[in-house]
């Protein structure tokens, strides 16, 4: 680990998913990876591999792109045997009615600004998730949420900022923890509740977030000094022009065709 450091945790952003790949807003509906995804999985095993990584806990969203990612990590590692913990806490946002929409149908209804405001913007949250839609019972009744949330906790729609209010918890509580008591911690989760946990250990203001897009599958390493300020910040685990373009292509997936 670099001078002052003492803790270091991993994370990654599940592989392209079929909602990816089809540019739809996904949210908390439960898209699988797509074969590109499995094969981003995989590559981020090999190079994780190839850097000697070796984890003692890991983290997860319930969400089975993101425990896909994992498991694939952990097998080409060969670690599949550490805890893994899995949260709604380090699920994607939950995009409200916008579930399900494309994003570059949604741009060419509304318009690009529009689009960019929803996806990007800090505070500003897309339009609820009503009963009429088609995939609100599937995520409300989702057998997996019976315990927690809470119905009052259960959302209907998310900006980053009340992302950031389920989240953060979970990592003060769940994940710091475990970083103090010395272990190397893997995280696969997805590109906003992620964005919220890089908002908080970097500091970025609300406006400096909005231009973060974090690419599918590469992952990024964080050092923390022993009070838990990044030494080594977003070092991604990947060739740095591979990294660029996989996250303009995420910015351009809000662009009208
Ligand atoms: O659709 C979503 O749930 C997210 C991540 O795939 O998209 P965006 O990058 O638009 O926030």
């Amino acid at each position: 680990m670099e001078a002052g450091a003492k803790y270091r945790v991993v994370m990654v952003r599940h592989g392209e998913s079929e909602w990816n790949e089809k540019n739809l807003f996904c949210g908390w509906y439960d898209a699988d990876l797509s074969a590109k995804g499995a094969e981003e999985a995989e590559q981020a095993a090999k190079t994780l591999a190839g850097s000697g990584y070796k984890f003692d806990v890991a983290f997860t969203s319930v969400l089975k792109r993101a425990n896909k990612t994992l498991e694939a990590i952990l097998k080409g590692l060969k670690q599949e045997n550490i805890p893994v913990n899995k949260s709604w806490r380090l699920n994607e946002r939950h995009y409200g009615g916008l579930t399900g929409l494309n994003k570059s149908e949604t741009a060419a209804k509304y318009g690009e600004a529009q689009v960019q405001i929803w996806r990007r913007s800090f505070d500003v949250p897309p339009p609820p998730m009503e009963e009429s839609n088609k995939y609100y019972k599937e995520i409300v009744e989702d057998p997996r949420y019976a315990k927690e949330p809470t119905k009052e906790e259960f959302p209907m729609f998310e900006s980053l900022k009340l992302t950031i209010a389920r989240t953060l918890p979970y990592w003060e509580g769940s994940i710091v923890p475990e970083l103090k008591a010395g272990k190397t911690v893997l995280i696969a989760a997805h590109g906003n509740s992620l964005r919220g946990i890089v908002k908080h250990l970097d500091a970025i203001s609300d406006d400096g977030i909005m231009s973060l897009n974090l690419p599918t599958g590469i992952p990024f390493e964080y050092q923390l000094d022993e009070n838990l300020k990044p030494v080594v910040s977003m070092k991604f685990l990947g060739d740095e022009e591979t990294v660029k373009k996989a996250m303009e292509a995420v910015a351009a997936q809000g662009k009208a065709k």
